[in-house]
């Protein structure tokens, strides 16, 4: 079957190489003639873990190409996913215009029967949406059925979360492209993945109702873990034992600076503004985002008491910029807006990353990058692990330790054990963590 995949950020690319390796023959269009001619040659714009070998592979056996001429790729295509951006716009609303965009050049170009499945996260109403565009561009009428297919998928973990879902979900409202899309999808029946076929609202609905219900429960950790700071008590055993219970659940209980990323926080925010146009308040959206907007600058104070409540004229390093490990994504990850109101208070920022720094250099001037974490400790007043990849949660801190001006660490991650941390002679702090010793009955 082939099918045409409008966007070639994230969920383009990685659906893309995706569906070619389930065998389905591909085209990925993009409005960024150099990205198109990067991709022909297999130079990825972004860092995904396992992309570039699917990439190559579907370039090599010809069943993924590459274009920018969408006349062509729309009319070749039975199916048509549109995975554009919805950036924020103002007050939280979601901007539609790469989607109107796309479903005009649909329009435009389509001569025959198409399904055109929206991959992108959208406000409920899109797909109707969609449809009445489509309708206004149409040269002639031409039959055509609307999908909402929203994407779990995780940065970092992209392929894996595409290829094992945790569910997939269809909303349509005839039976003709729920039959094509299910044939999409046919290689995941074999993994006994559950199927959620629905309507094309209530699938609009579920996954901005799936990324707030994950923010709820990290703006919640947090919350505890901001008071177990207070108290004294230790926030990893408090999410374990809630964890514990099956009705709760361990995962997405990790306290932090708080959600970062080009969809938590957007997506919170635009459920809570479509939810108010429709006259509903969503109180609990509101206060997700708001706790996760706060977090950070709690962080700020944390680093600030760290460095007895001066940061001015002080060199503090920073390890992880990306909004999570295992990208070079730096879309409102924390470590940005952490380090910003670091140097407005006169701090001087030594950074590094394993794959952020190119990214963090269009945005965050000022700061000396670093090539490694021990050069970013060399002089540096305190230390503050900001993002948690795997090498920073192996660092040898003896050497860490010798090459600070102090052995001051601020762990944003909760990476270390703050006992062990103590008995190495650090002066370390962490989130929600207890710092003294235990109680002799532990
Ligand atoms: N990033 C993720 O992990 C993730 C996961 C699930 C869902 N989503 C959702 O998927 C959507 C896409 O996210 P992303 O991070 O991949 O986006 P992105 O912004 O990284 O990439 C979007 C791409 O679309 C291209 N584009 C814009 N207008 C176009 C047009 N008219 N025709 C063809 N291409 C066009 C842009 O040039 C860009 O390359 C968003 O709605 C996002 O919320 C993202
Ligand atoms: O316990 C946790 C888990 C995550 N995070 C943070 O939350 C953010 C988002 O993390 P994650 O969900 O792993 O990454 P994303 O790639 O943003 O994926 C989310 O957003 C995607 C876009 O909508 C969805 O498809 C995914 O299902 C959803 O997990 C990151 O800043 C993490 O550091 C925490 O602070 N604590």
């Amino acid at each position: 079957m082939h099918i045409c995949v409008m966007g070639t950020g994230y969920v383009g690319l990685v659906s893309g190489a995706c569906f070619a390796e389930f065998g389905m023959q591909v085209t990925c269009c993009d409005i960024i003639p150099e990205k198109i001619e990067n991709l022909k040659e297999g130079i990825l714009p972004i860092h995904e873990p396992g992309l570039q070998e699917l990439v190559d592979k579907g370039l090599r056996e010809g069943r993924l190409n590459f274009t920018t001429d969408q006349a062509k790729a729309i009319e070749q295509a039975l199916t048509i996913f549109i995975a554009v951006g919805t950036p924020a716009g103002e007050d939280g609303a979601t901007d539609m215009r790469y989607v109107d965009d796309v479903a005009d050049t649909i329009g435009q170009y389509m001569h025959d029967y198409k399904v055109i499945a929206t991959k992108s996260t959208v406000p409920v109403g899109t797909a109707k949406r969609i449809r009445a565009r489509i309708e206004a561009v149409q040269p002639e009428p031409v039959e055509f059925s609307v999908v909402s297919n929203p994407e779990f998928l995780r940065e970092g973990a992209a392929i894996e979360d595409f290829m094992r879902p945790n569910r997939v979900v269809i909303g349509g409202e005839d039976q003709h492209a729920l039959a094509i899309m299910k044939e999409l999808y046919s290689p995941l029946y074999l993994i006994e993945t559950p199927f959620v076929i629905t309507d094309t609202t209530t699938a609009e609905m579920i996954k901005y109702a799936a990324n707030t219900f994950l923010a709820m429960k990290i703006s919640f950790i947090n919350e505890m873990a901001n008071l177990c700071d207070v108290v004294d008590a230790d926030v990893h055993d408090v999410a374990r034992a809630i964890g514990l219970d099956q009705r709760i659940g361990r995962k997405f209980l990790h306290p932090g600076p708080g959600y970062g990323g080009s969809c938590f926080p957007k997506d919170v925010q635009s459920l809570a503004h479509f939810a108010q146009e429709a006259g509903v308040k969503l109180q609990l959206a509101t206060a997700a985002h708001e706790v996760n907007q706060q977090q950070r600058g709690r962080m700020v104070e944390k680093i600030t008491a760290m460095l007895d409540g001066n940061v001015a004229g002080k060199t503090i390093g920073v390890l992880g910029l990306s909004f999570k490990p295992n990208t070079d994504d730096i879309r409102e990850a924390p470590a940005l807006d952490i380090i910003a109101e670091l140097q407005q208070q006169g701090a001087h920022i030594k950074a590094y990353d394993p794959v952020a720094i190119p990214a963090a250099q269009q945005v965050l001037r000022d700061v000396e990058y670093c090539k490694d974490s021990y050069s970013t400790c060399s002089g540096s007043d305190a230390l503050v692990l900001a993002t948690e990849w795997n090498q920073f949660r192996a660092l040898d801190l003896k050497r860490v330790q010798a090459l600070l001006n102090q052995p001051v660490m601020i762990d944003l991650r909760n990476v270390y054990e703050p006992e062990t941390m103590k008995r190495l002679g650090f002066r370390y702090t962490a989130v929600g963590r207890r710092s003294r010793q235990r109680d002799s009955a532990n």
